[in-house]
């Protein structure tokens, strides 16, 4: 039988993460994916989203400026932009795999499960212990409990689309819900909207998320709030017919975007004195399961912190200098941006509201006039030494902004700060010194 200083459970960006730095830090370790190495994020989330949005984006850039230089909007070619969005993902997993061989790292192909605290099997046959592991298994799409469940799509499914149907139901108002509907949206579909409550983005500033729909529903995106699906039927000619109180639309294809379960189950858990619930793997402040010599870490971990690449990289770098005996604090997790890739973009950090906030619609500003955007929109949140302390921004450059307010809130800089930097001009940074 194999023993490893540490064993990685789950090859996505946290798992891969800790096994690279663990190895260049002398360990002797071992990683094992079950399904496609190098995770959600570049096989089936952040990156193949990025790649079909881009699309969406040149696109709306030439639509704002029609009669303005240009004639026609032009026509998204879904299966030109498939097949571009495949010379990203094609290679990720056999290029995460020889990275991690070439490192001197085991590469293990299969479904570990543990038979004890320090072992695991993989696929009912190969014993392997050793003296730490590391649960990065991720989370999966979890589908309504309804009748008809077996009909909805999942965002996987959705982003490897052969053909873009004409009328497309999503199910869910969250990050993804946002994201496919852009996309579907800008290719040509009819899209609609199906949400069990009236709060979409729901920790997103209310008026700035209500303010993305507004503009996703003048591109003809179909919002359907507080509607409660109830079932789903197939019809004879094979579209779908979605059922709620008082409430019934006919629709080609649906794709459930109501959340993701914890990659928990499958693992026998129990065996290795692991605790757990649907939203992960307990931890303390350490990341150490209810075995301590057992950490988890990225997607699968049972915190509120939101589940995103970066967070998952964080992670796997405090777990590693735990593991070499680089730290022995509580891991402290830095501000965390996040953003839906919409179009425009919302983009949230830091402190959503206090007594000093400033709230401006941006869009007649140069910035935004000059590409004739359709809507903008800055929330900056100040504390009692106008420090900037939290931002909400809704716009087409809100990702790279958001980035550098998370700076300007680190370095507790308030607005005499700002005035005192150049900044490239004209550009959304060099704005920041009229907003307040
Ligand atoms: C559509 C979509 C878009 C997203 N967009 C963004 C974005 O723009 N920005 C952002 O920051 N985040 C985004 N995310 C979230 C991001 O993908 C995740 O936060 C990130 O991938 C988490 O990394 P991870 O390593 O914890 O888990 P994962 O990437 O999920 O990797 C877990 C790995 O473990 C494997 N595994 C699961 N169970 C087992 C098992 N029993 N045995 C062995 N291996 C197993 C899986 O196959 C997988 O390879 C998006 C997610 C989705 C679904
Ligand atoms: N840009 C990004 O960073 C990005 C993009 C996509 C996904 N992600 C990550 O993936 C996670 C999962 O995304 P998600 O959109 O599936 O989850 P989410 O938690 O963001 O949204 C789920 C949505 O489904 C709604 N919902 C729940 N039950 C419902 C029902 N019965 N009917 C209708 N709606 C219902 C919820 O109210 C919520 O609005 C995100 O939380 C995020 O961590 C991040």
């Amino acid at each position: 039988m194999d023993k490893f200083d540490t064993i990685i459970i789950g090859a996505g960006p946290a798992g891969l993460a800790a096994a690279h730095n663990l190895k260049g830090n002398g360990q002797n370790v071992a990683i094992v994916e079950n399904n496609l190495w190098g995770g959600t994020c570049p096989n089936r989330g952040c990156d193949p989203k990025k790649v079909l949005l881009s699309g969406v984006e040149a696109r709306d850039r030439v639509a704002q400026l029609q009669g303005k230089g240009f004639d026609e909007v032009p026509y998204v070619n879904w299966k030109e932009l498939e097949t571009f969005k495949e010379t990203f993902t094609d290679p990720v997993s056999k290029g995460s795999r020889d990275g991690i061989v070439k490192a001197g790292i085991k590469a293990i192909d299969g479904q570990p499960k543990f038979i004890s605290r320090n072992e695991i099997v993989v696929n009912g046959q190969d014993h392997y212990q050793a003296d730490k592991f590391i649960i990065a298994t991720g989370q999966r799409p979890s589908y309504l409990n309804i009748p008809g469940k077996e009909h909805l799509l999942s965002s996987t499914d959705f982003l490897s689309l052969k053909k873009m149907p004409e009328d497309i139901t999503i199910i869910g108002a969250g990050y993804i819900a946002f994201e496919l509907a852009t996309i579907a949206n800008a290719t040509g579909a009819k899209v609609h909207i199906i949400h069990h409550n009236d709060h979409p983005l729901k920790e997103f500033n209310k008026d700035y998320a209500l303010e993305l729909v507004d503009q996703l529903k003048n591109k003809g995106v179909d919002f359907n709030f507080n509607v409660d699906t109830q079932e789903i039927l197939q019809q004879a000619d094979g579209q779908y017919v979605i059922k709620a109180a008082d409430f019934e639309l006919t629709t080609d294809l649906i794709i459930g975007a109501t959340g993701r379960i914890a990659n928990t189950d499958f693992l026998d858990l129990e065996k290795a004195g692991v605790k757990y619930t649907r939203h992960g793997v307990k931890v303390n402040s350490r990341l150490q399961s209810t075995n301590e010599n057992i950490y988890a870490i990225g997607d699968v971990v049972d915190t509120n912190q939101p589940k995103l690449t970066p967070v998952g990289g964080f992670e796997a770098d405090y777990v590693s200098d735990i593991l070499t005996g680089k730290t022995d604090v509580d891991l402290a997790l830095p501000l965390i941006p996040t953003v839906v890739y919409g179009s425009p973009k919302l983009a949230k950090v830091g402190v959503q509201d206090s007594d000093n906030v400033i709230d401006q619609d941006v869009t007649s500003w140069f910035t935004y006039s000059h590409t004739n955007d359709s809507k903008a929109k800055i929330r900056i949140v100040l504390n009692e030494k106008s420090e900037i302390i939290g931002a909400t921004l809704l716009s087409n450059n809100a990702d790279s902004l958001i980035n550098l307010l998370t700076m300007a809130i680190k370095r507790q800089m308030t607005h005499e700060d700002v005035v005192k930097e150049i900044m490239a001009y004209p550009t959304a940074a060099s704005d920041l010194e009229y907003l307040f």
